[in-house]
This record gives C-alpha cells, sequence and structure tokens, in this order.
C-alpha cells in the first residue's frame, strides 16, 4: 500500500451506509472540510446532519456520481459493498469496510500531536493492533 497524505477541501466524498462505521469515517472527513454525501436509510445519531448530504434511501445500481473522489461503502451488507466497489468508475478510489481483500485504500488509526500527525497501519492484517499501538503511542507522547 502506498502511504500518501491526500488534501479533501471541497472535494466530494460519497458514503453509502450511515451506521457506526461511517460515523467514525465522517468525523474525519468533516475536520478536512470534505463535501460528503451519505446515501442511507438511517443515520447514525454520531453523525451531524447538518454538515453531511443525506440522501434517505437503499442504494441502488446509478447512485454513485463521477464527481466522488472517494468512495467509502459502510453498509452491513458485504455483497452491497462489494458491488459498489464493482459499479465504481476506475478513477474513483473505494474503501470497503467489510473486506480488506478488495478494499483499495484503508483508513489509519491517527494520532495529532504538537503539530504531528501519526498515522498507523497494518494494512489491513489487525486494525485491533493499530488502534492498542495509536493508545500506547498516545500515552508516551504525552508523558515524554
Ligand atoms: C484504524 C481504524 C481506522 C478507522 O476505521 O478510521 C481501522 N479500524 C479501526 C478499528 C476497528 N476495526 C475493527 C475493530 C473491531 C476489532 C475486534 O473487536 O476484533 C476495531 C476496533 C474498534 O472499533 O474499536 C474491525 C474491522 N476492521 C476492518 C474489518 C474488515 C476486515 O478485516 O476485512 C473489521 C472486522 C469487521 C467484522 O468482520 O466484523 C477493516 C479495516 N479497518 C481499518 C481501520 C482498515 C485497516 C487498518 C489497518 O491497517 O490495520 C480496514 C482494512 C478498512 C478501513 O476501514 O479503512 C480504526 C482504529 C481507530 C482507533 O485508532 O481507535
Ligand atoms: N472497517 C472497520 O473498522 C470495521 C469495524 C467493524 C465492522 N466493520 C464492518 O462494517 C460493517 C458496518 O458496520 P456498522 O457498525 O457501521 O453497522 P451499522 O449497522 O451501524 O450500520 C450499517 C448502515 O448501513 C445502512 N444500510 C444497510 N443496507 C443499506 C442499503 N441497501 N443501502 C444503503 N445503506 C444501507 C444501514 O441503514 C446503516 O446505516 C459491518 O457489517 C462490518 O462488516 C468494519
Amino acid at each position: 500500500m502506498y502511504p500518501i497524505t491526500v488534501n479533501l477541501k471541497n472535494k466530494e466524498v460519497l458514503i453509502v451506509g450511515g451506521g457506526k462505521i461511517a460515523a467514525r469515517k465522517v468525523k474525519g472527513l468533516i475536520s478536512e472540510e470534505a463535501i460528503i454525501t451519505i446515501i442511507s436509510p438511517t443515520l447514525d445519531e454520531g453523525i451531524d446532519a447538518t454538515k453531511v448530504t443525506w440522501i434517505q434511501k437503499k442504494y441502488e445500481t446509478g447512485d454513485i456520481f463521477p464527481s466522488a473522489s472517494l468512495i467509502f461503502a459502510c453498509t452491513d451488507d458485504k455483497p452491497l459493498n462489494e458491488q459498489i466497489l464493482e459499479e465504481a468508475l476506475p478513477s474513483q478510489i473505494v474503501n470497503v469496510v467489510s473486506n480488506k481483500e478488495i478494499s483499495e485504500f484503508y483508513n489509519m488509526s491517527m494520532i495529532k500531536h504538537d503539530g504531528l500527525k501519526i498515522g498507523i497501519s497494518t494494512e489491513g492484517a489487525s486494525p485491533l493492533v493499530a488502534k492498542k499501538t495509536r493508545i500506547e503511542l498516545q500515552e508516551w507522547l504525552e508523558n515524554k
């Protein structure tokens, strides 16, 4: 996996599914000032509906719009998440939260500390190890 940091300010991001995992992705995207559209019948209480465009419906073929730079397939329907990856344009990069084997990018576990941004990745092998390492590193940074 090729690590980069991306400026998403004013870039369109599509999220399909509006649950717990989507809420985690939305937090980071809002802070980067991305333009967020969510297609989902429900919206988790952790998502600030005033900061996203919520299209309240089930995903259907044709819903993917070409101006979306990134797509998060975040539903709890694994085959649907895989269908979304297949229906995206070749120019769009898709995160499939339920299948790391086919996912085209991953989120990293993030630390922001004193002007530093530290991303921790296991390249999908163990998100839990990434989280544990973040907590330990965060404690070390705070106490050094
Ligand atoms: C780092 C972090 C960032 C973020 O999401 O923003 C992140 N996962 C986090 C947490 C977390 N994820 C999971 C648990 C429960 C674990 C448990 O209990 O066992 C917890 C812990 C929790 O939720 O507390 C389960 C899980 N995760 C994935 C799958 C699907 C699969 O493996 O195929 C399943 C199984 C689903 C199932 O089958 O149920 C997949 C992915 N998760 C990734 C990132 C990407 C790889 C990152 C890497 O390089 O390792 C990747 C590939 C795609 C993606 O999502 O980008 C964030 C840490 C935030 C923090 O630092 O606190
Ligand atoms: N990447 C990760 O870190 C991670 C961690 C845990 C779980 N997961 C995976 O992520 C999936 C989602 O987890 P969650 O906790 O967010 O689930 P959730 O139940 O909180 O949310 C699922 C969302 O998908 C929506 N949805 C369902 N069918 C839909 C459809 N046809 N069209 C549009 N939206 C639809 C629901 O309305 C809901 O908003 C899990 O099933 C699991 O496979 C990933």
